[in-house]
């Protein structure tokens, strides 16, 4: 027989008779306005950090290869590293790549500016930081986050490499992670580039002279690094590493499409 008591709908449930509340979730939702402290709560923040990774899996999941460039926010335009910077993120848009930065100024600028100026898609991922600051002005997809370590998912996720130019503490942040995560084997799946031999041949000394002979490193660790001076070179390693990553995959059976992404790796490389 039919039910013929009152019933409400709210949202998958249903209510009848006198269990139907007095008021709809959202008359609650827009009527109460408690204390407002729970929004500096840790599980608050666990649904902010949350949305900035939805944020940034949505934003970056449908961009093609894509190459990391990191260096220093304080390089001015004209000076070599900036205009090297420029250089390696023309030549990567070229090539096919996606450019992503820091979205900052310096040498993330540099990239940015080099793949949007070469016709490339450029990206930066820029932080909230404790003063004012913009994303640079060379950026065609941009989101700002508010924690380091998710936008630090983003950079690793969806690169194919990446690329490190003379910085200060937050490039040496950024590379010691990459290495760290290669040297674990959390990643496979790309090289790291550093770019400026004078600049980086201290800490190869030092990494060599200090903690392969102090043992705290294994002896092929050094290799995982790779250095040039080069914009060419730079590029070269690149797609020679993203055609054998293919290729290893497409032989391991992987990925269903492989196939169509060793032909894309291949003619890139053949470019
Ligand atoms: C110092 C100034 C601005 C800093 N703004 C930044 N914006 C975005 N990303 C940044 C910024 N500063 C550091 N980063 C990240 O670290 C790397 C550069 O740090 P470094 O210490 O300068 O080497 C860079 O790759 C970013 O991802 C005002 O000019």
């Amino acid at each position: 027989m039919k039910d013929s008591r009152k019933t409400r709908s709210a949202g998958p449930l249903t209510y009848r008779g006198d269990a139907i509340p007095a008021t709809t979730t959202d008359q609650r939702l827009l009527e109460s306005r408690g204390p407002a402290d729970w929004v500096h709560t840790d599980p608050w923040r666990v649904l902010r950090i949350q949305s900035e990774f939805v944020e940034g899996f949505g934003l970056l999941s449908e961009v093609g290869h894509a190459v990391s460039v990191f260096g220093s926010a304080r390089s001015k335009p004209g000076t070599p590293h900036y205009e090297l910077s420029q250089e390696i993120g023309g030549k990567l848009a070229t090539s096919g790549y996606t450019v992503i930065t820091g979205g900052g100024p310096g040498l993330m600028e540099a990239a940015n500016r080099g793949a949007q100026e070469a016709g490339g898609t450029s990206i930066g991922l820029g932080i909230e930081l404790p003063f004012e600051q913009s994303l640079n002005d060379h950026i065609d997809i941009g989101v700002t986050f508010r924690y380091f370590f998710v936008r630090k998912t983003m950079f690793v996720k969806y690169s194919q490499a990446f690329v490190v130019l003379p910085g200060g503490f937050g490039t040496m942040d950024e590379l010691f992670e990459a290495i760290t995560l290669v040297q674990t084997g959390k990643v496979t799946r790309f090289p790291v580039v550093l770019v400026g031999s004078r600049f980086w041949k201290g800490l190869r000394d030092w990494i060599r002279d200090s903690l392969l002979e102090e043992g705290t490193i294994s002896p092929d660790d050094p290799d995982l690094m790779h250095l040039t001076d080069d914009a060419d070179e730079v590029v070269d390693i690149i797609r020679k590493s993203h055609v054998d990553l293919a290729r290893r995959e497409f032989e391991a059976g992987r990925v269903a499409d492989e196939a169509a992404d060793l032909q894309a790796a291949e003619r890139a490389s053949d470019s």
